[in-house]
């Protein structure tokens, strides 16, 4: 612990706000673009940002809680989806080769020995978390080992000259996790919190929130936010918490994919809560929860597609948006630049 996470400063904003206003459109027509230019001048505390080898980081966790039924598939599929991963041909591969995003994925706790690769990190915790109906899912050791492995992959991509980064996840059973530490840091009864994951029926959606519910009644005592990851967290939530934070120390811009990558940005956010200052909440999640998780922490996602499926699949569909935000803050030409005629009243 002890991230030094401050606000930027904020001397350069009226210049930024100046230079937005200043270009050829009708104040404010770029909308939400104009918000990102300007978010992003201030991290970067430039009124020429520029973004540099954008990268997503995927991390893979197997779950203990997985074992009482609550994901539509099995276990399994996390070590073959983190194949796929490998062999570039799941979702995130296609569109982060599309956008030109590197791509890395993080063992950090799947059941499965993987063969090394070259776009494989081993920061294997244990291969899968304990069942939170039970007990803690992780040790506080344990915990720390994940946090601090999430440090080291964010300095590895910043080796690499990034100043962008991406999180996001695989793991079967993580959506439960994800839940319980949303109801635990908002204060939300787990009926708002818990929804059908990887497309539950009905009957299984029950049988979720029935063990769900027992769950959180054996560790009704657990509030604070380190100790709320530590019980119902998974190694790929911790370890992009831990990232998340380490991004944010390093004044990087950070990509929040969807509902589990969330969860694990509300516990970094309830450590530092200037992390808010350096991230953009890539899309709005079709999970149920995701938009209360989104009112709890008063931002605003820049996509609604409907997507619901993680890997990091949101932030590499947005990271467009993202860069066509700098591109118009850098090469848009100014009203005297352009010698267009400015508001009647200016
Ligand atoms: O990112 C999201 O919003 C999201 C919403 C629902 C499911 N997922 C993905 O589905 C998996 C977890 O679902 P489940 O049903 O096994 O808990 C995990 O691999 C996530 O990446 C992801
Ligand atoms: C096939 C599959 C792909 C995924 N990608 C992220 N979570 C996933 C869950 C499943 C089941």
């Amino acid at each position: 612990m002890g991230y030094k996470i401050f606000p930027p400063k904020k001397d350069l904003l009226s210049e930024l706000i100046e230079k937005v206003n200043g270009k050829t459109k009708p104040v404010g027509a770029l909308g939400r673009l104009e918000q990102i230019a300007i978010q992003i001048g201030l991290i970067q505390q430039s009124l020429s940002p520029v973004l540099n080898k954008p990268y997503i980081l995927v991390f893979a966790g197997d779950h203990g809680i997985a074992r009482e039924g609550v994901s539509a598939y099995p276990q399994a599929v996390t070590h073959q989806m983190v194949n796929n991963f490998l062999s570039g041909k799941a979702a995130i591969n296609v569109f982060a080769r599309q956008n030109a995003i590197g791509l890395k994925v993080i063992d950090a706790g799947v059941n499965y020995d993987f063969d090394p690769h070259v776009l494989l990190t081993r920061h294997k915790v244990d291969y899968g978390t304990r069942s939170f109906l039970h007990e803690k899912a992780m040790t506080k050791e344990q915990l720390q080992q994940a946090l601090d492995y999430g440090e080291v992959a964010v300095d590895e991509i910043k080796s690499l000259g990034a100043n962008i980064v991406g999180f996001g996840e695989m793991g079967i059973g993580n959506t439960a996790s994800a839940s319980m530490i949303m109801s635990r840091i908002c204060g939300l009864e787990l009926i708002h919190c818990v929804g059908r994951g990887t497309g539950l029926n009905d009957v299984q959606l029950q049988n979720k929130f029935g063990v769900l519910r027992a769950a959180l009644d054996r560790h009704a005592d657990v509030t604070d936010p380190l100790e709320v990851l530590q019980t119902f967290g998974g190694y790929e939530i911790a370890q992009m918490c831990g990232a998340m934070l380490r991004a944010a120390e390093l004044q990087m811009v950070l990509l929040i994919d969807g509902f589990i990558a969330t969860a694990a940005f509300l516990v970094a956010q309830q450590l530092c809560p200037a992390i808010k200052a350096y991230s953009v909440l890539c899309h709005q999640s079709e999970e149920k929860g995701h938009q209360q998780m989104v009112d709890f922490l008063k931002m605003k996602p820049l996509i609604n597609l409907n997507m619901r499926l993680g890997e990091g699949t949101g932030c590499a569909v947005a990271y467009p948006i993202v860069n066509s935000a700098i591109t118009f803050f850098n090469e848009m030409a100014s009203f005297t630049e352009a010698g267009v005629s400015n508001r009647i009243d200016q």
